[in-house]
């Protein structure tokens, strides 16, 4: 029997989830010694251990309470969701927060050569998937009716042996789609990395524990788009280059010595600082702009 006062956090064992989300957890504080068997990690620094599995367990694990929380992607967690809903079991996990890492898309795919009218083209068709959820309810707003194959993996392949004639399947750069002479014709669900807790709250250590770390993953996710831009300008310059950084804190106007009409500025900005923007606020009289990442921040 496990004790409740400590935290039990399940990602996946190895896939594309794996490192961002242990360099997430490590960025907010937690260090882990592996097993042996690499399939549980204690905590060492805070009560919090990991429990390393297939993606697709991992709402299971929350659902029957074996894990408290756990990094999975909403495509998994969604096509779950729903699966319980049809079977009529109650809502037992839901996603706490938006991790950024992950981002794919699951969407309808059909051989190279097909004309595409629009989704009226699958009537009738066999769809290939490992979704068969968020495939149907796409299907049913869409008002189509197709046949679901449904494949744990490898399903971009299906077409080419004969077994459906189009898919639905996750879609990132496009490459694999590309190399098997299919292209994206609808996007059915936009999915990103999140992190799962069960649909009802601990009522015990564990409550304290997992709100800790939810302050320091919040912490840590507002910085990592954060940065913050150095610059000097004209004093009458600024306005215009204020309007350019919308998304700035309150910026730090600096006076520069011998240079009664230059100031220099500190602004923190809270998305990406492209280099179109970077030109933008050249163009409109910054000089010396410098971006640097933020490292911590605690508000
Ligand atoms: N091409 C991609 N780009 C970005 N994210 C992706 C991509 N493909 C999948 N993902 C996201 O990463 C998750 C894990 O993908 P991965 O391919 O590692 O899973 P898997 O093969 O099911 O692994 P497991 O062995 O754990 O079952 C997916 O459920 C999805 O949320
Ligand atoms: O659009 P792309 O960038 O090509 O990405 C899409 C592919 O990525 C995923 O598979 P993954 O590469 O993770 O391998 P898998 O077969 O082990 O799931 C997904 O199942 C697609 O096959
Ligand atoms: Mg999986």
């Amino acid at each position: 029997m496990r004790t409740h006062d400590r935290l039990r956090i399940a990602i996946q064992k190895s896939g594309r989830l794996s490192d961002p989300a242990r360099d997430l957890l490590a960025r907010a504080g937690l260090g882990f010694r592996e097993s042996r068997d690499r399939l549980f990690c204690y905590g060492e620094s805070l009560p919090i251990d990991l429990l390393l599995v297939r993606d697709d367990d991992i709402p299971g694990l929350i659902a029957e309470g074996t894990c408290d929380l756990g990094v999975v992607g909403q495509n998994v967690l969604e096509e779950q969701a729903l699966e319980r809903e049809a079977s009529g079991q109650p809502e037992a996990f839901r996603a706490i927060r938006e991790l950024g890492f992950g981002r794919c898309r699951l969407s309808v795919a059909v051989p190279n050569d097909w004309d595409w009218p629009g989704p009226a083209r699958l009537e009738g068709t066999r769809l290939a998937t490992s979704y068969p959820q968020l495939l149907a309810r796409w299907l049913r707003n869409q008002g189509v009716t197709a046949e679901p194959v449904v494949l744990s993996g490898s399903v971009e392949i299906a077409p080419r042996l004969g077994k459906a004639e189009a898919i639905c399947d996750l879609v990132s750069t496009g490459a694999t789609l590309l190399a098997n002479q299919l292209k994206e014709t609808a996007v059915v669900f936009e999915s990103q990395a999140v992190l799962v807790a069960p649909a009802q709250p601990f009522g015990d250590a564990r409550a304290e524990l997992a709100a800790m770390l939810l302050r320091r993953l919040d912490a840590v996710l507002s910085v990592r788009a954060s940065k913050l831009v150095l610059f000097q300008a004209a004093r009458d310059a600024v306005p215009a280059l204020l309007a350019l950084l919308p998304d700035a804190e309150p910026p730090t106007v600096m006076a520069i010595e011998g240079q009664r009409d230059q100031v220099a500025l500190q602004a923190l900005c809270r998305s990406a600082m492209t280099w179109q923007r970077l030109e933008d606020m050249k163009r409109a009289g910054a000089t010396g702009l410098l971006v640097l990442p933020v490292e911590q921040m605690l508000a």
